[in-house]
């Protein structure tokens, strides 16, 4: 059902030159025939899913083992994979790592490592990971002082400013999750890719994160990708969803449309329905196992 936009003949390959904002050819995020091999097992078949479009949020769904990290990974350029992925016009695999990071930005779904690394460090060490070198922050105390001043405000837009003088290590699963947006947020991306953002979080800061999520995304004009397993906030506050199984693509489009009880019967092996409240949301209601 997924429709690649692109043919390879499109795209333009880009050497040692970024993928700039300034590329008039911003069509987003899309991989074309993406097939991924561990051994002898296919895990990814010949995948075509996007463009995802700058601008906007984008689900990957689907039950586990159905291939969303690996789709992620592959496109990021984490795990080898033959087909193309292309950001904005540009062909990603013809950029070096550190270029290919910097343009597209991936979270996995693994919580930041447990270091002994007060929060604001880590948030500073994010922002420059990959726009200067930090031997320029220390050298020049007005740069520290704006690292210091933009990591105060991730930190506070992201609702953990009460954390910024604690230690990586003596925090919550959540709150380094939380922080792990944080950084990734303090970079300057085209694309990001969030493998289970929401995964630790409470009620409250799924939808808090979902709020900075689009508001970043729109302000930004970022390609945003994320895999969820929470169904009702992918047809509340996605643009569109891709449903994934067996390494195959199932789905693509708007959530509405793409989340039918026959859909989710087929991939999730539930029976449900698709009830719409008062307030015009719509919320998947599951009767049992099919
Ligand atoms: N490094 C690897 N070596 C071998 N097989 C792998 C590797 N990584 C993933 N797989 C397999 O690829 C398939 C897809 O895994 P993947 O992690 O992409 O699924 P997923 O949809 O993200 O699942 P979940 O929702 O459980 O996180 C699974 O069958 C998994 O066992």
């Amino acid at each position: 059902m997924t429709q690649p936009s692109q043919t390879h003949s499109s795209l333009t390959h880009t050497t040692a030159a970024a993928v700039t904002k300034d590329t008039p050819n911003l069509t987003g995020l899309t991989a074309h025939d993406v097939t991924v091999r561990f051994g002898r097992r296919t895990v990814l078949h010949d995948v075509n899913v996007g463009p995802f479009l700058p601008g906007t949020i984008h689900a990957l769904l689907g039950p586990n083992g159905s291939g969303k990290s690996t789709l992620m990974r592959a496109m990021a350029g984490l795990v080898p994979c033959t087909g193309t992925i292309s950001l904005n016009g540009h062909i990603l695999s013809a950029l070096s790592l550190t270029q290919r990071t910097r343009n597209c930005l991936y979270l996995p779904q693994a919580l930041p490592a447990p270091v002994h690394l007060q929060v604001l460090e880590a948030l500073m060490a994010a922002r420059h990971t990959d726009a200067r070198p930090p031997a320029s922050l220390s050298a020049n105390p007005a740069n520290h002082t704006d690292a210091m001043q933009d990591a105060l405000e991730r930190l506070t837009q992201f609702g953990i400013s009460a954390l910024a003088l604690r230690y990586l290590d003596e925090l919550s699963g959540g709150q380094r999750q939380l922080v792990g947006l944080a950084q990734a947020f303090s970079r300057n991306p085209q694309a990001v890719l969030l493998d289970e953002p929401l995964s630790a979080l409470d009620l409250h800061h799924q939808f808090a994160v979902m709020e900075i999520l689009r508001k970043e995304t729109a302000t930004r004009q970022l390609a945003t990708v994320i895999v969820l397993h929470d169904l009702n906030i992918a047809l509340n506050l996605t643009d569109t969803v891709t449903v994934m199984l067996e390494g195959r693509i199932m789905a693509s489009g708007p959530p509405a449309e793409v989340l039918t009880p026959e859909l989710l019967r087929e991939t999730y092996r539930i029976r449900a329905r698709i009830e719409h409240g008062a307030d015009g949301r719509k919320f998947v209601s599951v009767d049992g196992i099919a």
